[in-house]
């Protein structure tokens, strides 16, 4: 068979020839509709951008100190009833100055680029929610072999100019739980199964994060409370190390709620808290769900 040249195979399939252009190509003599000024009715509380990837440096005490993730950004800020539209294009160009200096990810260069979105769109408000996988070193107990886990990380920034930052970070994360009840009754075994804990904490004003990993503690929060840890590797001898550790710290996903409370209760640079539990339960299809919402 003789395939037409790329041109003609594009006609072939509805391709035609550029027709005359009128409208204006320089930048100076466009209609710029989201400029426009009248009254559209409604205040708009937030537009922006979402789903933006981005490969961004973070820092870890944790081995990889120093690593490349890929964050998501939403970015947005608020709109008045008289102004048409936002200029979104700047939230681009903001995002790609913040990546272009090399900068780590930290919630001091996070609320920097908060405060160009404000100059640069000359709003009052805006709002940046930032998610990336964050990856630590998990070694193994018995063996001590080790490979990489990770947990999802959430940043939320609220500005506004007169009231500052109302900051939120999340930490989402997998363990082991063991159910007490099951335990109890049974003559041998007991069903377990991946809970997923979930941690947002409010900060307090003077909070370093320079001082404090605050990654690495809300993990521990997680983690040091469940039946178990889970690993990236085991071999046998480890294997049987945290199938028993599990049996030895039953929870229901209650018991995790609270214990997790009580660890982010004691952490003094918390003032607010939430935290989750939702276990993907093995002896059933549903999940089983527990949550805590605490202000000191
Ligand atoms: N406001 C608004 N812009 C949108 C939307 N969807 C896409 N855009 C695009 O955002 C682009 C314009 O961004 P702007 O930042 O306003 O562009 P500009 O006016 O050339 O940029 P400045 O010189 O910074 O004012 C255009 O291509 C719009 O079509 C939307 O829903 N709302």
């Amino acid at each position: 068979m003789k395939i037409p040249l790329k041109a003609a195979r594009h006609a072939l399939f509805g391709s035609v020839s550029p027709s005359v252009k009128t409208k204006p190509t320089e930048k100076e003599h466009m209609q710029d509709l989201q400029n426009t000024h009248k009254d559209f009715l409604f205040d708009v509380n937030l537009v922006g951008v979402a789903n933006v990837k981005q490969p961004v440096q973070i820092k870890s005490t944790s081995s990889p100190v120093n690593q490349t993730t890929v964050a998501t950004f939403s970015m947005g800020a608020q709109l008045n009833r008289y102004a048409k539209g936002t200029n979104m294009s700047r939230f681009l160009t903001a995002l790609e100055e913040f990546n272009g200096q090399n900068q780590t990810l930290s919630l001091a260069s996070l609320k920097d680029l908060v405060r160009s979105l404000a100059d640069r769109l000359n709003q009052d408000m805006i709002h940046i929610h930032v998610t990336f996988p964050w990856f630590y070193s998990r070694e193994a107990p018995t063996s001590l072999q080790s490979a990489h886990n990770h947990s999802e990380i959430e940043i939320s920034l609220n500005y506004s100019k007169t009231l500052g930052f109302k900051t939120e970070l999340t930490l989402a994360c997998l363990v082991t739980t063991l159910c007490p009840c099951s335990k109890e009754i049974s003559e041998y075994s007991a069903h377990n199964q991946r809970g997923e804990v979930k941690m947002s904490v409010e900060l307090c004003e003077d909070f370093d994060e320079d001082k404090i990993d605050w990654k690495n503690e809300l993990l521990v929060a997680a983690e040091s409370n469940a039946s178990a840890r889970i690993h990236p590797i085991l071999k046998r001898p480890d294997e049987k190390v945290v199938t028993e550790q599990a049996f030895e710290n039953p929870r229901f996903v209650e018991d995790l709620v609270r214990l997790v409370a009580a660890d982010l209760y004691e952490y003094d640079w918390v003032t607010a808290f939430k935290v989750t539990c939702q276990n993907q339960e093995s002896i059933h299809l549903h999940d089983a769900v527990a949550k805590i919402t605490y202000k000191k």
